[in-house]
């Protein structure tokens, strides 16, 4: 895009920082000030240009078969190619991991740095990451009444749900609502939707942790009360981890490559959509992001984690440690059979294995080799992917993130299955809510896609067939 290059040359305007109340402007807020009307002016290049382009044909069978293959919404973060994976602004994870930040401690990268990624579209250096984690760190409160209301959540409502009314409850706090309300010019939304992501990024290591330990409380024991406090001098996900109770260095460390890798995946995806539906129609970030998780919470997409995990556990006891491949083939087949699906496999865009998969299973082969259930993952690896080719119904037989995850969180003693799709949710608002801000900064309009009924299906395409319903 050379003339897009050329064209903000001559029009760099850097915006200059603006303050909200009493909040300090950060490094962040003044990179992205510096990188919004650049990309304003890139946008409406594009849009004068290519306008007019052509996306693609609709036909009946994609109106119901889940909009599959229909483009029609732009996501500025992350992008989904079906052979290599997701790119990241741009990157793909094997090439980004590497790159991105580490802490004061440990060595994986600090997901505050995917999020500075995702936000400005340049990895940044480690110094702009530690000052995003101290920012987040400060920004880490939530109201005293939202931990009351978490604490008196019975042990058995399920952690999505909590994290879910709890995100919603944050909402007595948007500074987008407020500033809506008050009647802000449109252009400056963008500055209040910031300053909400920000807030509830930050918040919501606080909450899930609290669900955590309210969920795995002894028989008995009292809730967590009030006191749980995020550490200044930890990163993100290291406040994440002591919050929950978990003290080892290598558990840190797994759990900052868990939160970097689950971010996004493009924004067709149920979460990342639901997200941006919501705020299309300037619902505040909170809003946006719970509805979000209510789609995470279903079996075909997050819930998957805890499913697998599951499943493999299951299928453990059923086989027991020296399971040949043969003994696992026919209880996958078994499982297909009754009409189930196996957890873990299979994608709606994906069609080779998911390098979210690779690079855990990389960690796993590094840190917990003689893990049983690893070894499990392993033979359904060589098994799954044959036997869901079979028929050729399933478009794509191959690993997606959830198949390994599971392993490495129980290996490291988080055995609480139902709580695995909270991790993924807390590392899904880098993604989703960075998405989210783009679509305000670019002032995309309310979504608001035609729909058909059958008999207009009937009726557009001929007579031969007359529905009666
Ligand atoms: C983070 C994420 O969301 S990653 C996905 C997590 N979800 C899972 O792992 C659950 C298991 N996988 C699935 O259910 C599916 O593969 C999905 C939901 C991920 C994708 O769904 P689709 O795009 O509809 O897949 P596809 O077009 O290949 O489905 C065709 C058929 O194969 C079946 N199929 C797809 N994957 C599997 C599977 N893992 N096991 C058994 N059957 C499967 C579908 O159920 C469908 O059957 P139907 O025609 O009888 O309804
Ligand atoms: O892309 C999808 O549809 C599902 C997925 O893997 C994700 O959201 O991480």
């Amino acid at each position: 895009m050379d003339h897009i290059a050329a064209h903000n040359q001559s029009s760099k305007v850097a915006m200059p920082p603006t303050k909200l109340g009493n909040t300090t402007p950060n490094t962040l807020h003044q990179r992205m000030s510096e990188i919004v009307p650049n990309r304003l002016s890139d946008i409406r290049i594009i849009r004068t240009k290519y306008g007019k382009g052509n996306l693609g044909n609709v036909t009946v069978d994609m109106a119901y078969g889940g909009m599959r293959g229909i483009v029609g919404l732009i996501w500025e973060v992350s992008l989904l190619d079906p052979e290599k994976g997701i790119t990241l602004r741009t990157h793909s994870l094997p090439e980004l991991l590497p790159r991105l930040p580490r802490g004061r401690r440990g060595s994986e990268p600090m997901p505050e740095g995917m999020l500075w990624l995702l936000l400005t579209g340049e990895v940044p250096t480690k110094e702009e990451a530690l000052g995003l984690s101290a920012e987040l760190a400060k920004r880490g409160v939530v109201e005293p009444w939202i931990e009351d209301v978490l604490d008196q959540c019975p042990k058995t409502l399920h952690p999505m749900t909590q994290l879910s009314y709890a995100v919603n409850a944050c909402q007595h706090s948007s500074k987008f609502a407020k500033a809506y309300a008050s009647g802000v010019p449109k252009d400056t939304y963008w500055q209040y939707y910031f300053e909400d992501c920000l807030d509830l990024i930050a918040k919501l290591p606080l909450i899930a942790a609290r669900i955590y330990r309210n969920v795995t409380r002894a028989e008995g024991a009292p809730p967590v009360g009030r006191g749980l406090s995020v550490d200044v001098s930890l990163d993100w996900s290291g406040n994440f981890a002591r919050m929950m109770g978990f003290e080892s260095d290598e558990f840190d460390d797994m759990l900052r490559l868990f939160l970097t890798i689950h971010c996004d995946h493009e924004g067709g995806n149920v979460s990342a959509h639901t997200c941006h539906v919501v705020s299309s129609a300037l619902a505040d970030p909170y809003l946006s992001f719970a509805a979000c998780m209510n789609g995470l919470a279903g079996p075909l997409h997050g819930l998957a984690n805890q499913e697998c995990l599951l499943f493999i556990v299951k299928m453990r006891e059923e086989l027991g440690d020296n399971a040949s491949n043969d003994q696992v083939e026919a209880y996958v087949r078994a499982i297909i059979k009754s009409g189930q699906v196996i957890p873990g496999y299979g994608h709606a865009v994906l069609r080779k294995t998911d390098p979210r998969y690779t690079c855990q299973k990389e960690w796993a082969e590094m840190h917990l080799p003689d893990d049983p259930l690893l070894k499990l993952v392993g033979q359904l690896f060589e098994v799954v992917p044959r036997v869901l080719a079979e028929g050729g119904k399933v478009k794509n037989p191959w690993p997606n993130v959830d198949a390994a995850s599971g392993v490495l969180l129980n290996h490291y003693g988080l055995k609480e299955t139902n709580y695995y799709t909270v991790l993924f949710g807390v590392s899904r608002a880098l993604g989703v809510l960075s998405g989210t801000l783009w679509a305000r900064i670019c002032g995309l309009p309310i979504e608001r896609p035609k729909s058909l009924t059958s008999e207009e299906v009937v009726r557009l395409f001929g007579p031969e067939v007359s529905p009666k319903m």
